[in-house]
């Protein structure tokens, strides 16, 4: 176990490069299972929800191997609907995805309910509602979902909740189903539109990705492919928004600016010059930042994973800004950690209500999501002093060698292990 030692103050200057993004690759990889032959997904960040991910992909038969550090070959020929009840599938959100994969392979799954960040409640009805209009029986077993189907076919699907998740699961499972899929109030994510181009590679017949109505006619078979994935946008995002609050001029390198366009117009409007040009980033802050308000909203409103980095950003404007989260009200675990920094935030009505400037101070802090790391960290690199974060395995989930990039731009960071006596004390906390 280890902690991330920050210390604040160094200006962030230069380029740093954008990895694979974390929503698409967690959704590429389940996704193989869907074909026939061989897939090869290119440009993978190497972050541990990936890792974890391949693994799974082995444990239910499939080859996989790793050539360079970024490329993966993955061999589902003889896969198996294995159950996946406990285990690794807990450690992670996107465990999810192995239901809709398998249910539209081998009609039938066995996986346990998914961990991921714990922002509020966060349950899959929508995916199961969709499973279940596709002709799967669906049961809740000792804590593990259980598809069964004798066919799929397509049908109508109205999503009550515009779901990133629900729009990807009901994707998976009806690209073979028999006849066709509607899908209704869709989520319009870029990370949907990469998958379903994975599919479309593989033989998929998908349209409508990137609007609220996907329709897919079902085909019987699924080709292997090689398919680049998009850059993380919120990787992105959390580096123009720690630019924007600890750098003079950074340069963020593979990225698509379209996918980040509510980020760019609130910085804009905070008064730091962002200037755009086809996949890269330059930032570049005022010495008086102004306050603006933000509400999280579905893409492409301002995403709720930069809230948390965003909400740092905002105790270095000068004026009040108010943030609601619509898509997790209860994402706000890291606004404790922040005011231990000294930053001055209430929270009423849901709402977090932030009046800056003020100079942050180090701390030893805890991350509680992946998200509320990228905050914590932030206001480490602006705060007095050197900051303690512990909680690294949730950055890691998400966050390719954070460290390292940051030390590229400047940032005197480092990573040590834990004493005893601090795990004990983590552990009780
Ligand atoms: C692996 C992955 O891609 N994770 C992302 C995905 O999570 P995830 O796919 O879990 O999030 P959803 O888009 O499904 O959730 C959106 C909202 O719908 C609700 N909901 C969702 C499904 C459902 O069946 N019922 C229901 O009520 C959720 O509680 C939430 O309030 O989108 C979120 C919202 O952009 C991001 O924060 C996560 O980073
Ligand atoms: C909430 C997130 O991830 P997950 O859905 O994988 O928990 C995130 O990426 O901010």
């Amino acid at each position: 176990m280890q902690k991330m030692l920050i210390e604040g103050g160094h200006k962030l200057n230069g380029n740093v490069r954008i990895s694979g993004a974390k929503n698409s690759a967690v959704a590429l990889l389940p996704a193989a299972i869907l074909a026939d032959s061989e897939v090869v997904l290119e440009g993978l960040p190497m972050i541990s929800d990936v890792k974890i991910l391949a693994h799974l992909l082995e444990e239910i038969g499939g080859t996989v191997t790793w050539n360079g550090d970024r490329t993966i070959h993955i061999h589902p020929e003889r896969m198996l609907s294995m159950p996946l009840p406990n285990g690794k599938v807990k450690k992670l959100r996107a465990s999810y995805y192995f239901m809709g994969a398998m249910l539209g392979k081998f009609k039938q799954s066995v996986i346990g309910l998914p961990g991921g960040c714990h922002l509020g409640p966060r349950p899959i009805d929508q995916h199961i509602k969709g499973f279940q209009a596709l002709g799967a029986e669906v049961t809740n077993e000792q804590g593990a979902i259980y598809l069964r189907a004798k066919e799929l076919v397509g049908a109508r699907i109205y999503l009550d909740v515009v779901s990133v998740g629900a729009t990807i699961n009901i994707m998976l499972a009806a690209v073979k189903a028999k006849g066709t899929t509607i899908i209704e109030n869709a989520a319009k994510e870029p990370e949907i539109i990469d998958v379903a181009t994975l599919l479309t590679n593989m033989g998929a017949k998908i349209k409508g990705v990137g609007t609220d109505i996907i329709r897919i006619e079902g085909v019987s078979s699924l080709n292997g492919c090689r398919h680049t994935i998009i850059p993380d946008r919120i990787e992105a995002g959390t580096y123009a928004i720690a630019a924007a609050g600890a750098g003079r001029e950074v340069i963020i390198d593979n990225v698509i600016p379209q996918h980040l366009e509510s980020l760019i117009a609130k910085l804009r409007e905070m008064d730091v010059t962002v200037d755009q040009s086809d996949e890269q980033l330059y930032i570049a802050p005022k010495k008086i930042l102004k306050s603006v308000d933000i509400k999280t909203l579905v893409y492409p409103g301002f995403p709720t994973d930069l809230q948390q980095p965003f909400t740092a950003l905002l105790t270095q404007a000068t004026g009040t800004a108010v943030v609601t989260d619509t898509i997790y009200s209860a994402r706000m675990k890291h606004i404790d950690e922040l005011r231990r920094m000294n930053a001055r935030i209430k929270t009423e009505g849901g709402a977090a209500i932030i009046t800056g400037p003020v100079q942050l101070e180090a701390a030893r802090v805890k991350a509680s999501d992946l998200r509320a790391g990228a905050a914590l960290v932030i206001a480490g690199l602006m705060a007095k002093g050197i900051t303690e974060v512990t909680g690294l395995e949730h950055i890691d989930r998400g966050y390719e060698n954070m460290t390292e990039k940051l030390i590229k731009l400047g940032a005197n960071v480092w990573r040590e292990d834990l004493t005893s006596e601090e795990k004990t004390q983590l552990h009780n906390s």
